[in-house]
């Protein structure tokens, strides 16, 4: 969806409203301050013509001392309104931030299957460049229009003939801003897009740096990092380039503008058209008229890449429908019953059937053992169950009721899941356990005996305190299972239980516990198992067999 740049103003209004008499209170400074700023090349044609042509030297210290205080008070409103735009702008952006925050986990789970965390990572990181919209650059844009139109009405007042020859000058900045502009979007585009995907690269190799060292494959990783690096810095070039180019352009032409001036304004005072105080007011209003279109130059350079930036935001991160509950759906509070009926299903990105007219039924009490080769589909057929996506054919029924109608996170919270990629927090055991629901000390004990986890806290150091390290990479692959085993019984009020390969890295003794658990713990809940092997089969009341049609137990 290409956005126009008054949707993307629309969208930046959204914030400036929430602030609205701040912003109201800045534009009143902003507008003292033109007003302050237009007196001193009018002064100066006083202090010629009146005091020094004039050889009147109370008058000439009359309007001195005006000076002075003008400068003086220019200084205090834009100290002011550089301080107040700073608020503005910081609380702004903050609260663009947490907007984006919220709606990031709020993304459906495809958003994160399609895109690298580094990549997603660097596009949210644009937000920062999204600061600019209200930069000190941007505001003495805004001046300079006020100061455009008031330098233009004084001008005129002087000498008509003069200003409207020096007002031809002004499209030629126009045509030079609009064609650097142009090329300026383009780079910024492309280096932002280099930039982000060179991060993702980046992290990847920084998340998978053990297993990229076991396979000893560091030499192409860093090839392949190298490659996007240089391809990020040839557009950063290019931008640089473009530039450079730009401004020295544009500072050419104002330079030879006030040769122009020159020329024209001293060859009236040649002729007696002007007074050599009308010449000076020229030339200091002369700055003002340009003025607009050099500050929007500047500012382009930052503001045109908070644009993209804002656009590359929206594009990418507004594209994927918010799992957003609109609080019509309904609310759960238990589970007696899960059904699958006729469920096809293929990922939005697949070609092919995962499942096709797959049954499923299970009431409390129901323990289901799901088999089948790898990648037939158990773990999707929980995905479905859990509400990640939509696009199936067939019903799936929670307590009767069409599951897309249920509210998914009160659905997601009656499931107790012990996944096959388990996630763990940076943080201490306990903080992973308790990730969910708070347990006092009684409880908590029980967990970590069910989960097999007591011996092995205890023999720790600091207990349960001990960090895991980032997703875990100081325990050992059982040690993550017994954690998440220990997690999923820690979680209040489930009344589904999911077991997907769960105990592929437990020692038989744990392996024995958590069978013992989902046996004698778990009659009056429903349990899926997905599991290999055959140690599940004689405590489960049914077996779904993927590759075959019927249910082998009943
Ligand atoms: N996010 C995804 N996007 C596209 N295809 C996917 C996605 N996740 C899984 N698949 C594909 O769907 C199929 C079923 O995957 P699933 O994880 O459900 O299999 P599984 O039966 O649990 O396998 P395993 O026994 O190896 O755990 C696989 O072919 C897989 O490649």
């Amino acid at each position: 969806m290409a956005l126009n740049k008054f949707g993307t103003l629309s969208f930046v209004f959204k914030y400036v409203k929430r602030r609205i008499w701040l912003f109201i209170l800045g534009m009143i400074l902003l507008i003292a301050l033109t007003l302050v700023a237009l007196l001193p090349p009018y002064l100066t044609k006083l202090v010629f013509d009146e005091g020094i042509m004039a050889r009147n030297m109370n008058v000439l210290i009359k309007y001195v001392l005006i000076l002075v205080g003008t400068y003086l008070l220019q200084s205090i409103l834009n100290y002011s309104s550089s301080v107040l735009f700073t608020f503005l702008n910081q609380h702004t952006l903050l609260d663009m931030k947490k907007d984006l925050n919220k709606n990031i986990l709020n993304l459906p789970l495809e958003f994160f299957t399609t895109n690298e965390s580094g990549y997603i990572l660097a596009r949210m990181k644009e937000v920062d460049s999204l600061s600019s919209f209200f930069s000190m650059n941007t505001l003495r844009t805004i001046i300079s229009i006020f100061e455009f139109v008031g330098a233009l009405f004084i001008m005129f007042s002087m000498n008509f003939k003069l200003t409207i020859l020096l007002l031809l000058m002004v499209p030629v900045f126009g045509i030079v801003t609009k064609i650097f502009g142009r090329s300026l979007k383009k780079f910024t585009h492309s280096s932002l897009e280099k930039g982000a995907m060179y991060s993702g690269k980046l992290q990847q190799a920084i998340l998978g740096g053990e297993e990229i060292k076991r396979l000893g494959i560091e030499e192409k990783q860093v090839k392949e990092i190298n490659q996007a690096s240089e391809q990020f810095a040839k557009t950063m070039i290019k931008r640089g380039i473009s530039m450079s180019g730009g401004t020295e352009l544009l500072t050419l032409f104002s330079s030879l503008a006030s040769v122009f001036l020159l020329y024209v304004g001293g060859s009236a005072v040649l002729n007696e058209n002007i007074s050599i105080g009308t010449y000076m007011a020229f030339a200091g209003y002369f700055s003002k008229l340009y003025a607009p279109v050099l500050n929007w130059n500047t500012t382009m350079l930052t503001i045109q890449p908070a644009f993209v930036a804002l656009e590359r935001i929206r594009n990418f991160f507004f594209k994927y429908q918010k799992e957003e509950e609109t609080g019509d759906e309904l609310e759960l509070n238990q589970i007696n019953e899960i059904e699958m009926k006729n469920v096809s299903f293929k990922y939005p990105d697949g070609n092919d059937y995962v499942i096709e007219n797959f049954d499923l039924n299970a009431k409390k009490g129901t323990k289901i053992l799901l088999k089948g080769p790898n990648g037939s589909g158990k773990s999707t057929i929980i995905r479905l169950l859990l509400g990640f996506y939509n696009n199936y054919d067939g019903k799936i029924l929670v307590n009767g009721t069409d599951s897309k109608k249920i509210s998914k996170k009160s659905l997601r919270k009656l499931f107790s899941i012990v996944s096959q990629r388990i996630f763990l927090l940076n943080s201490s055991i306990a903080e992973n356990i308790k990730i969910v629901d708070e347990l006092d000390e009684e409880q908590y004990q029980k967990v970590l005996l069910k989960s097999g986890l007591k011996e092995f806290v205890n023999s720790l150091p600091l207990k349960d305190k001990t960090p895991v390290g980032e997703n875990g990479i100081k325990l050992s692959g059982g040690q993550i299972q017994k954690i998440a085993i220990a997690r999923a019984i820690a979680k209040a009020n489930s009344d589904v239980y999911v077991f997907d390969e769960a105990t592929a890295h437990l020692d038989s003794e744990t392996r024995e516990l958590i069978k013992r658990f989902i046996k004698e713990e778990l009659n009056d809940k429903i349990c899926l198992i997905i599991d290999h092997s055959n140690n599940f089969d004689d405590i489960c009341n049914k077996i779904i067999d993927l590759t075959k049609e019927e249910q082998l137990k009943n």
